[in-house]
């Protein structure tokens, strides 16, 4: 699914309207049937409806939904901001029609305001701005925003909330900007719902297909995307009858150091449950026990070191590579990573403790292989490029921090991002809270792995593993409740979620 600008947006409405035969009022009205419903769905006609409306078409929504709503006999109240006399041609058209069924509860607002009492019973219907929003509310928006906001009502936002910008939110005011506890989108999401800081504005979201043009959307160009079930489906290779353990590689696991010889098993395990057909784990002596012991499927290759890794291994037989899980940050671990770096000819995952050891020798990166996929969560990514203030800003940094190293970059997280050397964002949808937990991370560096050495390409491996790794997450929550769920259930749901995406529907 390709997430759109704001100013996309706005495109895509006016090429249905001219390209569709669809005229413009119609096409709010079936935005506004939406909202409604999902609003009727939600709340009955106990509460009260306030619906705060701007003279733009975010408004002319609201308009459309008053009457609906009213229609329904819910009861409603409509306060319409009239600030410039500038009003939308369907804001408008909404404006008579509600008039016309008889609604009269509407107050309009040019400049003195006295705000209507907001009671916790009160759902109040944020119609204000939404894609159309150029800068940062102030003046009287900003005071109604921090009115709502300090209600005790429920808010639903039309489209976004009110002063979101759907990019970047840099220099954005954030106490004007409409807290939320739903939001109905028309379309598609927008960007900065994906970012964690903004989740307190949008609330749940929900996303109300409106019919936008199949040929605007197809033919748009943006470098994000939500990675889709059906997607990812496509990706995955069936097996040949006559397959053998030689054609779906052999992977090398570099992992584990004194005290975290854990992080060597999970990724070891998650590996062998998805699909790789042979793996070594080279790891410090000292480990070599418990990795025989718990991940008998996999060869284990002992450093030359007791307790850290210590000494660049030979890469020559191996289809890919994973450096990272556990392997701690020894001086001389981070100069064997680097090392080892030099001779990672074949596919690569760097994760954890190899990008901390870059992150200290910033000035090897450029010794980090093409094309490798490096999977930092946010400390690790900002350990790298430096301290962020926003996600936009981070996303903005991976990215060129991915288009300098050729490399892929795994920003691990809720909504996690692959990005790609060209620049492409795509965000998962798999996952949930109870992966925050240790461990999680090795386990995609293992999945991840195993899908190098059976030749996936990188970008294939990054969607398809991302993706699996937190359907597996969500099967363990479904299983074990969010709270208990742990990285060895991720782990052991991992089957399921390899037989959910492989079963035909
Ligand atoms: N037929 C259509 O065009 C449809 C439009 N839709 C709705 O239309 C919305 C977009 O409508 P518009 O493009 O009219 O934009 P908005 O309704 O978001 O805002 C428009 C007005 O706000 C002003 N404005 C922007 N930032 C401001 C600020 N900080 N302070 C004060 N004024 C500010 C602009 O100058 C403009 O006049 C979507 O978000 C969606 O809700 C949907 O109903 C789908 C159909
Ligand atoms: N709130 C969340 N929603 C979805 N996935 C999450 C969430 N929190 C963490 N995860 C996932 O769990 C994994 C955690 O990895 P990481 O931070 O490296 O942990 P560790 O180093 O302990 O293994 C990542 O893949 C991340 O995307
Ligand atoms: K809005």
């Amino acid at each position: 699914m390709k997430i759109l600008s704001c100013k996309q947006q706005r495109e895509a409405d006016a090429y249905t309207i001219s390209h569709e035969s669809i005229l413009s009022i119609n096409l709010m009205e079936k935005a506004a049937s939406l909202i409604t419903d999902a609003i009727c769905r939600r709340w009955d006609k106990a509460r009260r409806m306030i619906v705060f409306a701007g003279a733009g078409n975010n408004g002319g929504d609201a308009l459309a939904v008053a009457r609906m709503l009213f229609l329904k006999h819910y009861p409603v109240e409509v306060v319409f901001f009239n600030v410039t006399g500038k009003i939308s041609e369907e804001c408008l058209t909404n404006i008579r029609r509600l008039k016309e069924c008889g609604f009269a509860n509407f107050t309009e607002v040019s400049s003195q305001f006295d705000p209507p009492k907001l009671t916790r019973n009160d759902i109040v219907i944020d119609g204000l701005f939404g894609a159309g929003l150029n800068k940062p509310l102030s003046g009287g928006f900003a005071a109604v925003v921090q009115y709502i906001n300090a209600s005790q009502s429920t808010v639903v936002s039309i489209d976004t909330p009110s002063g979101l910008m759907g990019e970047d939110n840099t220099y954005n005011v954030r106490q004007n900007i409409i807290q939320a506890d739903l939001t109905l989108t028309i379309q598609l999401p927008k960007l900065s719902f994906l970012f964690a800081e903004n989740e307190e504005y949008v609330g749940e979201w929900e996303v109300l297909d409106i019919g936008t043009s199949q040929e605007f959307m197809k033919n748009v160009t943006t470098p994000y995307y939500i990675t889709e079930e059906a997607k990812v489906r496509s990706l995955i290779r069936p097996y040949k009858k006559f397959a053998h353990k030689g054609m779906r590689g052999h992977g090398l696991l570099i992992a584990g150091s004194y005290g975290m010889g854990g992080a060597a098993v999970m990724a070891a395990q998650a590996c062998m449950r998805s699909g790789i057909g042979r793996l070594t784990v080279h790891t410090p002596i000292c480990n070599h026990n418990l990795v025989q012991t718990l991940v008998p499927q996999a060869t284990v290759e002992d450093d030359l070191h007791e307790r850290f890794f210590a000494e660049p291994t030979d890469l020559d037989n191996y289809q890919a590579i994973a450096i990272g899980p556990g392997l701690g940050q020894e001086e001389i671990t981070a100069k064997t990573t680097i090392e080892q770096l030099d001779s990672c000819y074949v596919p690569t995952v760097l994760d954890a403790d190899a990008l901390n050891n870059l992150s200290v020798y910033r000035n090897f990166l450029n010794r980090v292989p093409k094309q490798a996929i490096l999977t930092p969560h946010v400390k690790e990514l900002e350990r790298l490029v430096g301290r962020c203030s926003n996600s936009y800003e981070r996303l903005s940094k991976a990215k060129e921090l991915s288009s300098y190293l050729q490399c892929y970059i795994v920003l691990k997280g809720a909504w996690t991002t692959i990005i790609t050397p060209e620049g492409n964002c795509y965000f998962n949808p798999t996952g949930n809270p109870g992966m925050a937990t240790g461990g999680s991370g090795d386990v995609l560096t293992g999945i991840l792995l195993a899908l190098l050495a059976q030749g996936y390409p990188q970008e294939a491996a990054c969607r398809l593993g991302v993706y699996v790794h937190g359907l597996a997450g969500d099967i363990a929550r479904e299983r074990q409740g969010v709270i208990s769920m742990n990285a060895a259930d991720i782990i052991e749901a991992l089957p399921e979620a390899w037989k959910k995406l492989t079963e035909t529907k």
